[in-house]
């Protein structure tokens, strides 16, 4: 069973090494859709009704996209933008690596796996795929295993409790 839900956000980025105009300051309005893959338990409220209630996977996601809208997306190497974004108080949204669409997808997919995988466990999902879109025509998808622990539906209920 999946379920997915769309996000969007608006970012500026460049790639400096770039042949064409991405080397160039530019933005995009990101769509996202964030697939989750697993098998019910009856362990949530709901049993197998549900795989996971859509507006978990919100409590999960929406700060990263919340973090990222109206920033500057840029690599944590690329001091001559950092500073250029410092010096124009803009928001700025740091990443260890490029601010590709492959390497945003696998940000996301692996924020998820990290700060969500017991809320995820416990609600049997063992997947989490990832798409993002950078234009109308482009996209770039990365898939993430939960990795297997204990699942405890409490601990589950005190992380979702602590992200509203
Ligand atoms: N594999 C990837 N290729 C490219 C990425 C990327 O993240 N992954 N990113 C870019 C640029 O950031 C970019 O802004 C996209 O530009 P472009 O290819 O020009 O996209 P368009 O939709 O405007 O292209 P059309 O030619 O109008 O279809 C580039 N490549
Ligand atoms: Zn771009």
């Amino acid at each position: 069973m999946k379920v997915s839900k769309r996000f969007r956000w608006e970012a500026a980025h460049r790639l400096p090494w770039h042949e064409g105009s991405c080397r160039f300051m530019h933005g995009h309005s990101y769509r996202m859709m964030v697939e989750l893959e697993g098998e019910p338990t009856e362990n949530t409220p709901g049993g197998s009704a549900m795989l996971i209630d859509f507006k978990h996977v919100k409590r999960i996601v929406k700060p990263l996209v919340d973090a990222m809208d109206h920033a500057t997306i840029v690599n944590a190497s690329d001091t001559e933008l950092r500073e250029a974004i410092e010096a124009l108080e803009s928001k700025v949204y740091v990443m260890p690596y490029d601010s590709t669409a492959e390497n945003i997808a696998r940000h996301v997919a692996e924020s998820v796996r990290d700060d969500g995988a017991s809320v995820l466990r416990t609600h049997g999902v063992h997947t989490i795929r990832v798409q993002v879109w950078e234009t109308e025509t482009c996209y770039a998808e990365v898939e993430r295993e939960v990795p297997e622990g204990r699942s405890d539906p409490a601990s589950a209920e005190e992380v979702l409790a602590a992200m509203r």
